[in-house]
């Protein structure tokens, strides 16, 4: 059944039937599930699973790792009485990162709600909108150069870089673009899945096999056959796992555990990771035959940090992505973005996506400012809205600018980057900046922002001019004889 929404893990007792009933009657599209039977979860669309009296740990954490959905975009539903309870709450689990404890007789109103809010992959109701790789920035130019290079092979690509660069949607657009679009793209997180189960994972387990083993389950590579498997962290696999799978790529063959059967794969590697493999192989912890076969075109993921300018269309992509959710959006201030911009985004892209949908539920459809922030955002405001209404204060003659409103910038020691810099252009972007944020303060009123700025109006004027800013002014403050056109 296609684009279920919630999915019913089969367990002992009608508190399934009971779970799968509500859901029905609330409108959601329930599917009942044997966990030990693989499943597609590329064709649904889930919000939220409930585990029901699953009561062993291990198959608890491998069926929410199976759905293929991260934690943080899944909803797990727990009877209030569940074995897993207590682990589950604790943390103890890092496949389950939103959970909602049910009491039975069900509360009917607050399921529907939990579940409407859980965030979903897909708009349940339409076709998955495919998410796009933006960026115009020469970085972000180079990728997609490489991505359609690499595309049409079928050579394996090793994706580096650092966490949440995107090296996961540079895996879909390489699949996307290449010929075997129409197969299945299927991911698989080598680091978030225990050793002793990833071999199962990967290449299935006949029944029996292993204590658990109640079925015969497929693995990742024959899920994947005749499409893309994506090996992400392959950094965090354990030595003998390496050497299993640098078997199949050299011979395009494996067993399923407890088999003697040899399959065939035609299936295509893209691997990744945040570790710099180079020195894991110097290390010993990654197998040097492996890498290379890996590596046989390696593509860089550059962190956010160097590619800032395309924070605006990164911001409008997810503002889009909140708005396909039925979300809200948000705008930010000159200011803002002038403050995002000097942050060094350890969490890169993922980091930013996160903080719009954050700021978007705080602010919602309207427009943040510096001083909305969160704190480690706002870094070294020269003049931000904090005093906003100091420096409007001092324009109707009650306070006087503090020393320390406009030190921080003369005190902030700019570093020559290694590979130099446009001091031109460089100069011409904090002057804009600084416009941007003394026009914010000041409500767009020219002649206060120039005085902020310690210039002439008619300066101002012409600077405004000069880079297309007078949007960012009053009415018609931008006329060079409306000298008298202050608030
Ligand atoms: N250039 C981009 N355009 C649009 N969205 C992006 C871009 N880069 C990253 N993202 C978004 O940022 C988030 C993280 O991306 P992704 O999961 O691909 O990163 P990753 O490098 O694989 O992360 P990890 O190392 O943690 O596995 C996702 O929501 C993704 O859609």
């Amino acid at each position: 059944m296609p684009n279920s929404n919630v999915l019913i893990v089969e367990s002992n007792g009608t508190r399934a039937d009971i779970v799968t009933s509500a859901m029905q009657f609330m409108g959601f599209v329930p599917q009942r599930w044997d966990a030990n039977v693989p499943i597609d979860s590329t064709t649904h669309d889930w919000r939220a699973v409930y585990i029901g009296s699953i009561d062993d740990e291990q198959l608890c954490d491998r069926v929410l790792a199976s759905l293929d959905v991260p934690a943080e975009q899944l909803l797990v539903l727990v009877g209030s009485d569940s074995p897993q309870l207590e682990r589950l709450t604790k943390g103890g689990s890092a496949c389950a990162a939103q959970l909602e404890v049910l009491d039975f007789p069900l509360r009917y109103e607050r399921l529907a709600e939990a579940v409407r809010r859980a965030p979903s992959l897909r708009a349940s109701t339409q076709p998955a909108a495919p998410l796009r790789l933006v960026g115009s920035s020469s970085a972000m130019g180079r990728v997609n150069a490489l991505i359609r290079q690499v595309s049409p092979f079928d050579s394996s690509v090793l994706v580096l870089g650092e966490s949440g660069t995107g090296k996961e949607m540079v895996a879909r657009a390489i699949h996307d673009c290449s010929p075997r679009r129409d197969k299945p793209f299927v991911a698989i997180n080598c680091g978030a899945i225990p050793a002793e189960l990833l071999e199962s994972e990967l290449f299935g387990h006949e029944k029996g096999a292993f204590t658990g083993a109640i079925s015969t389950r497929k693995g990742r590579f024959e899920m994947a056959e005749g499409g893309t498997l994506f090996l992400d962290e392959i950094g965090d696999m354990s030595l003998p796992m390496q050497v299993k799978l640098l078997r199949v790529l050299q011979e395009r063959m494996y067993e399923r555990v407890g088999s003697n059967r040899t399959q065939r794969c035609d299936v295509r590697i893209i691997a990744a990771t945040h570790r710099n493999l180079e020195q894991s192989t110097a290390d010993g912890r990654f197998r040097e035959d492996l890498y290379y076969r890996l590596s046989v075109f390696p593509l860089e993921m550059p962190p956010l940090r160097e590619h800032l300018e395309d924070m605006p269309e990164l911001i409008a992509e997810f503002n889009q992505r909140l708005h396909r959710r039925g979300l809200n959006s948000v705008r930010f201030s000159g200011s803002a973005m002038q403050a995002l911009r000097q942050h060094t985004w350890p969490g890169n892209v993922r980091e930013l996506s996160n903080l719009v949908e954050r700021l978007a539920i705080l602010y919602p459809n309207s427009e943040v400012r510096a001083t909305d922030l969160p704190e480690k955002y706002r870094g070294m405001q020269p003049i931000d809205e904090a005093s906003g209404s100091l420096v409007r204060a001092m324009f109707d003659g009650q306070v006087k600018p503090a020393a320390s409103h406009t030190r921080s910038v003369l005190d902030t020691e700019v570093m020559l980057p290694e590979g130099g810099v446009d001091l031109k252009d460089h100069l011409a972007d904090i002057e804009v900046g600084l416009i941007r944020q003394a026009l914010d303060v000041t409500d767009g009123v020219v002649a206060h922002a120039a005085k902020l700025l310690h210039m002439q109006r008619t300066t101002l004027v012409e600077k405004l001019r000069k880079y297309g800013l007078q949007s960012a002014c009053r009415g018609s403050d931008t006329s060079p004889h409306s000298g008298t056109a202050v608030a």
